[in-house]
């Protein structure tokens, strides 16, 4: 994996495949404590999932928000999207257009401490169609999202307050992420991951 710091965004290649672009700074400081603010008045849950037959609560926080119609399937359950409020709307628009492409539905992950965390994974479940969009808005106490390929290369990103992460759909079909624990933050840290989502696939 090649990053190439040299203009911004950022871009991460994988051979001559571009697998990521990252803003550092995407969002102004006062932009990100605003932020920061509202997303705490947000409906949070700590859902049970199931996993290998067991039940058990996720180790984090989080939030479904979207569209009409753009429910999430996570671990066994069927998400109904919470209506998105008129400021992550404006976020979310933001954020397409930085893309390059269209969100229409957010899950916001609340890290309440550096015990809380998500493990390795991809997200290209099939209601997000053959060309999986996520991107990440970071907000809060900085903790690395790691990217690792299927032959075991790696990059961290440090995530900072009011930065932005775009995973292209390469990165989901040829690479794993997660956002390990960290045992010395006490900070919480909350992440906006923007999607794009088929509305009324599971409908
Ligand atoms: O919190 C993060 O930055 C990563 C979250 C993530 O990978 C996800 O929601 O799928
Ligand atoms: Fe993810």
């Amino acid at each position: 994996m090649i990053l190439d710091q040299a203009q911004m965004p950022q871009r991460l290649y994988l051979k001559d495949s571009e697998l990521a672009r990252y803003w550092p700074q995407f969002l102004t400081r006062e932009q990100s404590d605003q932020l920061f603010e509202r997303c705490l008045a947000l409906p949070w849950e700590q859902p049970s999932v199931q996993v290998f037959g067991r039940r058990h609560q996720i180790p984090r926080m989080q939030c479904w928000l979207g569209e009409h119609r753009c429910d999430y399937r996570y671990s066994g359950t069927l998400l109904k999207p919470q209506p998105l409020p008129s400021w992550l709307n404006a976020l979310m628009f933001n954020v397409s257009q930085h893309c390059g492409t269209r969100f229409n539905a957010v899950l916001a992950n609340r890290y309440r401490s550096g015990d809380d965390k998500m493990g390795w994974h991809s997200d290209n479940e099939p209601e997000m169609g053959q060309q999986p969009q996520v991107a990440i808005v970071s907000l809060g106490a900085g903790r690395p999202l790691q990217l690792r390929s299927q032959d075991h290369q790696q990059q961290d990103f440090t995530m900072p307050h009011g930065s932005l992460l775009q995973l292209l759909p390469l990165a989901q079909r040829q690479c794993k992420h997660q956002l390990p624990a960290r045992k010395r933050v006490e900070q919480e840290r909350i992440s906006l991951t923007f999607r794009y989502i088929i509305p009324g696939f599971w409908h």
